[in-house]
């Protein structure tokens, strides 16, 4: 309370009663801020003066009465009122009621009434004051709270309802105070959609917490909130029930999120379990929490069993440290996600290559909660790129490494061994008789052979070396660190020994040898391929000296492969700036006249003058050249033949020798054959010459090509006959036309028997089977005689002609004129 004293306005009036009770009320120590007669006066000195009380007689004189004065001076503001009145008719009091005075005064005032009214109005209008303003907090209150609030009566009838309520329920305040909350709330079950039991009636009854239940609330308009209510007694300080508090909160958008993360949930779910690729929810510690069908079955499981196993010891373990570090990565967040291809062992021990791509689910303080997995076989991708790597690598029929790995393997080794300042060394290996297996019981018996030979191999020497084969019947060794010459000599030794042991092939028993050629680094060279040609000439060196044996390769070589790869390439330069020449060797039949003539090559070297072919035929065939060499020389040919034809010489004949490696060419019968259209000639005037070794590498493909030849009307001669070991009875099958008998048979003829008894027999022979024969080499009339008097077909030799350039066998022979001139010479 202040201590001011309190400052009353006094509206009356009757001036007397008014100075009376103005006397009065100073004397009590009140202030006396003015008297007003009138309702118009008494607002003017309420609003000029200020009091705190208003004493207000009701019948006053002015346009309104003093209930009505009273209730515009507190829209003005809010004072207390005591009215003051001799008597009042019962409407005037129930008018002043409705306005809540703080008090009545009765005139005339007894003076002890006057300040007790005065003091009891203070009280109550302060009183009413904190009332209302208590009112307000709460009402204010209510309205704040974000859920809806109804609060009821003992009977169960609204008192009040906050705005979010009158939204959820539809109902406005005024509408809803004094009805029965049953008849504006409609709660219902979420799933069964029956009415919930009256949740004041319960909360009436409760005693413990309310609990939060969920319900559909249908509102007037008919819409339908999902919400949760809670329902709690109020309880006045005395323990008194007074009524009942009903909590409503909008659930509709939690509902919203829950079912769009169960949604979410599901698609997962789906994407999980339908997924084409394998995944899996790993643990932290590498459990399988749960994994799809694809996943299992790559992984060879039932789904059951799978919960049981860690992924963790599925990884094979040269994978392991790989995908450890990829983990470790993950947890400690410097990786978001991962993808590696990996090795897994599955519990029926295969091994299954996975791509697996990993993330983490992390909880709020961001600890890995389980791992995603997704896991893709892709064994079949990985098998084909080892099996490309291995065709690219290894040979396929043995499992060896192959000419571009060995050559990999040696240069790797090389670069060790120097390192450590170790000697290597490289075998070359060759056997004896493969062309003899493969022709007699065929490419079957070869392969197998070949096959038990790399096995062979590969058991003898240490797991370290290298074993490898270059193609054919060649097969390469490698011994990195190996001492010295007597230990390779060693496994030398022991390498021929495991050739000899036979090896079967169906009911054949097929007994191998082999020729080993021996280089070293750093003494005989210091790359690979210096070592592999090294070592291969020591090979032939082993051959030479008769085979099933070993030769180290000599530095006195060294000056004779330079020597052959200078010669090869002169060859090639001798063929681009064409160097080559043909000469020419007539062939003669009993008669003494010309029969055909022999092409043969010759070189115009620009420093060495003419070279003959035995010196260079064999680096051509080694090295492949002979393929294009012995193209130019058929053309040659083919083109001499075009002008011999046009100048009148039409029976010309020509035989050309074909080498093994030509004879291989695929190209072969095409290459011959579009010559020929080329020059416009008839196959007839062209003989093929080959030797029997030629024929007997590959028999079966030979008689394929002889056919072929012979069929497009060529004539297929065999030369150097009686040096090869093919048998006059196995030619009986080929298509051939004529035998050549080599000419180191003519030598010592007629006084050797041995040799005549040969050269009597090949012609029997070749007679009886209807093949034409030539004899080559004739130098002396003896020899010629000999062979007439065999019934040798044809001979050929240098007591007859040299082979001669073109220009020169055309004089001599007269073809010139036989042309154009007249002609002395038969050619036929
Ligand atoms: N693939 C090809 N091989 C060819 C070609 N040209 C020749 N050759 C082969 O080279 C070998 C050597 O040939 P060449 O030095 O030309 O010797 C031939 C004659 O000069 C020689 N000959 C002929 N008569 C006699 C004689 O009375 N005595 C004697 N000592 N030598 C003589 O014989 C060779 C012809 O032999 P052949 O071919 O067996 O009929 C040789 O093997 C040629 O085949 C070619 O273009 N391509």
């Amino acid at each position: 309370m202040s201590d001011k004293p309190t400052r009353v306005l006094i509206v009356e009036d009757e001036a007397i009663i008014a100075m009376d009770l103005a006397q009065r009320l100073e004397s009590y120590g009140y202030v006396v801020t003015g008297i007003a007669a009138s309702s118009d006066q008494a607002i003017e000195l309420f609003d000029s003066t200020g009091p705190d009380l208003v004493m207000m007689d009701i019948v006053i004189r002015g346009g309104m009465d003093g209930v009505e004065t009273a209730a515009r001076l507190r829209e003005r503001r809010d004072v207390p009122v005591i009215y003051l009145t001799a008597f009042s008719d019962d409407e005037t009091l129930r008018r002043a009621r409705a306005t809540a005075p703080q008090g009545y005064l009765l005139k005339p005032f007894r003076p002890d009434d006057i300040r007790a009214s005065i003091e009891v109005a203070l009280v109550k209008h302060a009183m009413d004051s904190r009332l209302r303003q208590s009112e307000e907090w709460f009402s204010r209150t209510l309205c704040s709270i974000g859920e809806g609030v109804v609060a009821t009566d003992t009977a169960g009838r609204v008192r009040m309802i906050n705005p979010i309520a009158e939204g959820l329920i539809g109902l406005s305040d005024a509408e809803a105070v004094g009805q029965p909350i049953g008849a504006i709330l409609d709660l219902r079950h979420e799933r069964s959609g029956l009415p919930v039991p009256d949740p004041v009636v319960g909360a009436m009854l409760m005693s413990g917490l309310p609990a939060q239940c969920p319900a559909l609330l249908t509102t007037r308009s008919g819409a339908v909130t999902p919400v949760e209510y809670a329902a709690a007694p109020i309880i006045a300080a005395d323990g008194e029930l007074m009524g009942c508090v009903l909590v409503l909160r909008d659930i509709a958008r939690r509902r919203e999120m829950e079912r769009a993360l169960a949604e979410s949930e599901r698609r997962f779910h789906s994407a999980f379990e339908y997924a084409a690729i394998g995944m899996a929810l790993v643990a932290a510690d590498g459990r399988f929490l749960q994994a799809n069908d694809v996943a299992v079955a790559m992984l060879g499981v039932h789904g059951e069993v799978i919960a049981g196993l860690s992924f963790l010891h599925l990884c094979h373990e040269g994978d392991r440290p790989m995908l450890d570090e990829y983990l470790a990565r993950l947890m400690d967040n410097s990786l978001p996600s991962f993808q590696i291809e990996l090795r897994l062992v599955t519990p029926d021990s295969r091994v299954v290559w996975a791509l697996l791509s990993v993330s983490a689910v992390r909880d709020d303080r961001g600890s890995t909660r389980y791992y995603i997995v997704q896991l893709q076989d892709v064994t079949a991708r990985r098998s084909a790129e080892e099996q490309l790597v291995f065709v690219a690598y290894y040979d396929a029929l043995t499992g060896l490494s192959n000419r571009t790995q060995i050559n990999r393997q040696l240069e790797q080794s090389i670069a060790f061994c120097r390192r450590r300042g170790e000697q290597l060394a490289v075998m070359f290996i060759d056997l004896d008789n493969f062309k003899l297996v493969n022709d007699s019981l065929g490419h079957n018996a070869g392969d197998a052979l070949l096959r038990d030979v790399a096995r062979r191999l590969k058991g003898a020497v240490r797991e370290t070396d290298i074993v490898g084969r270059l193609g054919g019947d060649e097969f390469v060794v490698i011994l990195p660190g190996v001492e010295d010459d007597n230990a390779v000599a060693g496994v030398c030794s022991k390498l021929i020994a495991a050739m000899e042991l036979p090896c079967t092939f169906e009911e054949h028993l097929i007994q191998t040898s082999c020729s080993i050629g021996i280089s070293r680094f750093p003494n005989d060279a210091v790359t690979g391929d210096r070592l592999i040609v090294a070592a291969d000439d020591a090979m032939y060196r082993a051959k030479e000296l008769g085979k099933n044996g070993f030769v180290f390769y000599s530095s006195e070589w060294g000056r004779q492969i330079n020597q052959r790869m200078v010669l090869e390439a002169d060859l090639r330069r001798a063929l681009a700036e064409s160097q080559f020449e043909l000469h020419y060797q007539p062939i003669h039949d009993a008669d003494g006249g010309v029969h055909s003539l022999e092409a043969l090559l010759r070189w115009q070297h620009p420093e060495r003058g003419l070279v003959a072919p035995d010196v260079f035929m064999q680096s051509a065939e080694r090295s492949g050249l002979i393929v294009p060499i012995g193209a130019w020389v058929l053309r040659t040919v083919c083109s001499q033949l075009r002008v011999w034809h046009d100048a009148g010489a039409v029976d010309v004949k020509v035989a050309v020798n074909l080498s093994a490696r030509q004879f291989r060419d695929p190209d072969l019968v095409g290459l011959v054959m579009g010559t020929l259209a080329e020059f416009d000639l008839d196959p007839s005037c062209l003989a093929l010459e080959l030797t029997e070794s030629s024929i007997m590498q590959q028999p079966e493909r030979a008689r394929a090509t002889l056919d072929e030849l012979r069929r497009n009307g060529l004539r297929i001669a065999v030369d150097d006959f009686g040096t090869g070991y093919s048998s006059l009875s196995y030619l009986k099958r080929l298509p051939i036309h004529a035998l050549k008998i080599d000419r180191s048979f003519m030598t010592d003829l007629p006084d050797n028997r041995e040799s005549g008894a040969i050269v009597s027999a090949i012609v029997t022979m070749s007679r009886a089977l209807g093949l034409t024969v030539v004899g080559e080499g004739v130098e002396n009339s003896a020899q010629a005689r000999f062979l007439n008097d065999l019934g040798c077909d044809l001979l050929q030799g240098f007591l007859f002609e040299q082979p001669a350039p073109a220009m020169v066998i055309e004089s001599l022979l007269g073809l010139g004129r036989r042309a154009g001139m007249g002609s002395a010479v038969s050619v036929q």
